[in-house]
């Protein structure tokens, strides 16, 4: 090095900046590497660390235990930093997490009141839709509440363009019922708009969509290389199926992470009320204009919302979707642990935040 800069971080291709490296003095002190959780498996998990030695990268096999929480969405998961104790007998192990700045959450599709974190530290959600039907707007509203809540900047796919009569009209009504989100036709097949894709991309993609939507074959179009299994499903009898079934941290070729996840069936929202406003600032906008406050949007004089559905500045579709939404938060933020890992999010935003605002940026 003929300059005085310092040589990056050998993990900042993986996502490390400086602000993560002033938040982990602590635990360098207390002879700790850190490392980045690729996946999860029963008390296990691979995690990515760094030789200084060698200068490579290496992924360890750790004991989660000692991080272990009774709180799933405490729990270690893909895209966590963690501080490593690569020394530990019989096999390294995690010592501690360092705070998410953004996670998605769902809810357990087994234990409704339950959060599952499907990724943690993502700087953009790559939604993917199948083109090869009609796409469903509600669930794509639903899919944008989600990547909204997270605290990361949504992006949708639109996949199999290869497979539609009318990509770019499909295209439009999308990106009607996504504000602030870019909406791209996309191909695996035909490469169609697969570099576009890629510069839209953060440090930290996680790439989530409903089974089947070609999730795993965007994966390995923008990697470059076959790292995930793709469907394949023999014809005759339907079997040999295989999905995604556990998340991985996918080095892209241009640099950053994509984090591909299993398919969702359905994606239940847990403690959304940012993510529904994020989602629907159109409607959020429209409300902010009645003339009363406490507007319930029926029959109040004044509500800009009932004069929009009127003149069919806002769908009633939209309005429904939003409701349906927004009852269903009613519902889940009722249960205690929602709220609790609601709160929970909030301090974690704000310790990001003064992070932020203490001058280290994070690269976006
Ligand atoms: N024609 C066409 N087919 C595609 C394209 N991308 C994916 N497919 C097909 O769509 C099917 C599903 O693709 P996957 O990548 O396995 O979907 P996935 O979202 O990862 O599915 P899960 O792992 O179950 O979540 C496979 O048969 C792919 O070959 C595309 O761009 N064009
Ligand atoms: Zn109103």
């Amino acid at each position: 090095m003929s300059d005085a800069t310092p040589a990056p971080h050998l993990l900042a291709g993986h996502g490390w900046t400086p602000a993560l490296d002033a938040l982990f003095t602590p635990h360098r002190a207390a002879g700790l590497i850190p490392g980045r959780i690729a996946r999860v498996d029963r008390g296990r998990c691979d995690v990515i660390t760094a030789d200084p030695v060698t200068g490579t990268l290496h992924t360890l096999r750790a004991d989660t235990a000692p991080v272990g929480d009774p709180d799933p969405v405490r729990c270690p998961c893909t895209g966590d930093w963690a501080a490593v104790d690569a020394e530990a007998a019989p096999l390294p192990a995690l010592r501690a997490l360092l705070p998410r700045s953004t996670a998605i959450v769902r809810t357990n599709a087994t234990k409704r009141s339950e959060g599952q974190v499907l990724a943690a530290n993502v700087d953009t959600v790559l939604i993917a839709v199948s083109l090869a039907a009609e796409p469903d707007l509600g669930r794509v509203e639903r899919f944008l509440a989600l990547a909204w809540e997270s605290g990361a900047q949504p992006l949708v796919a639109l996949t199999k363009a290869d497979l539609a009569g009318d990509a770019e009209h499909i295209r439009a009504d999308v990106e009607d019922v996504a504000p602030g989100v870019t909406v791209l036709t996309v191909s695996a097949a035909t490469g169609e708009n697969l570099d576009v894709l890629a510069a839209c991309l953060g440090p930290t993609t996680a790439l989530i969509g409903q089974s089947g939507a070609g999730k795993s074959t965007l994966t390995n179009a923008l990697a470059g290389a076959e790292v995930m299994a793709v469907q394949h499903v023999r014809d005759s009898d339907g079997k040999g199926r295989h999905t995604t079934t556990t998340r991985e941290l996918i080095p892209l070729p241009d640099g950053g992470v994509l984090i591909d996840t299993p398919g969702l069936r359905g994606v239940g929202l847990y403690g959304g009320a940012e993510g529904i406003s994020g989602a629907f600032s159109d409607v959020a906008a429209l409300a902010a204009a009645c003339r009363f406050d406490d507007c319930a949007h029926g029959v109040e004089p004044g509500c800009a919302v009932v004069a929009a559905l009127a003149d069919g500045t806002l769908a009633e579709r939209r309005w429904e979707s939003y409701r349906k939404l927004q009852r269903e938060n009613a519902w889940i933020e009722s249960r205690s642990d929602a709220r609790l890992a609601a709160e929970r999010r909030r301090r974690w935003k704000v310790l990001q935040k003064s992070v932020r605002d203490s001058g280290v940026v994070r690269r976006r």
